[in-house]
């Protein structure tokens, strides 16, 4: 699996806005709605990974083990809240893919070994996408919790094409975004613009 650009999704965001995503050149995909009702979430987990798979990019779930299970997604994201990495393994099981944030060095040195197979580390700016982020780490912050990681860690956070040399040059395996593409104009060609930066970087 291939992080370099990890599309993750605004609330109510149309599987039209994905498969853009996708034909610009994001990588994976992780379907976060904050409110839509699980059954929703469900119903276009499945959708997306019908479409998803035969493209081989992944479709991971944030926050809801049961919708992750219930579409058969390809994995699942958690935050520092969202439960234990080590239960959430075992109900997954071992194929799946497990991604856990990260916002702090001391969150990273707690990490349970072999429990997840990547990190989201973030934030690196303040977004307003996320009005519950943690105090954003800047790149010196990130690069230092990116250099320890024991597994790939992708930056999340206010990010765009602009830090793309940097992040990647760091260690990181990839940038997380939802407004760099989701916001754009074009969104396509935001996430062909991303995609590009990386190869070049
Ligand atoms: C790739 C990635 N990294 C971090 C997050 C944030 O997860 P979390 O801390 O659980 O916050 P919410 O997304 O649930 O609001 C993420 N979703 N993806
Ligand atoms: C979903 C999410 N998690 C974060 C974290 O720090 O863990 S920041 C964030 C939102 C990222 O959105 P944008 O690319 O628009 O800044
Ligand atoms: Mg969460």
């Amino acid at each position: 699996m291939s992080f370099r650009v990890y599309f993750v999704t605004p609330d109510g965001v149309s599987d039209e806005l994905v498969m853009a995503a996708v034909r610009g050149g994001a990588t994976a995909v992780q379907l976060r709605d904050k409110h839509a009702e699980d059954a929703a979430m469900i119903a276009q987990a499945r959708r997306l990974r019908a479409l998803l798979a035969p493209l081989g990019v992944p479709l991971i779930v944030n926050d809801r083990l049961a919708v992750a299970l219930a579409a058969r997604a390809d994995g699942l994201h958690i935050g520092q809240s969202d439960g234990d990495p080590l239960r959430m393994r075992a109900a997954l099981g071992p194929v799946a893919i497990l991604g856990l944030s990260i916002e702090t060095g001391a969150q990273l040195a707690a990490l349970p070994p072999g429990a997840v197979d990547y990190l989201g580390v973030g934030p690196v700016r303040a977004t307003a996408t996320k009005p519950d982020h943690a105090a954003p780490l800047g790149m010196d912050g990130l690069a230092r919790i990116v250099r320890a990681a024991p597994v790939p860690a992708v930056a999340i956070g206010g990010v765009g094409a602009p830090d793309i040399p940097a992040l990647k040059h760091m260690g990181c395996a990839g940038i997380a975004v939802v407004s760099a593409i989701a916001s754009a104009p074009d969104p396509e060609a935001a996430a062909r613009d991303l995609a590009q930066t990386w190869s070049h970087a």
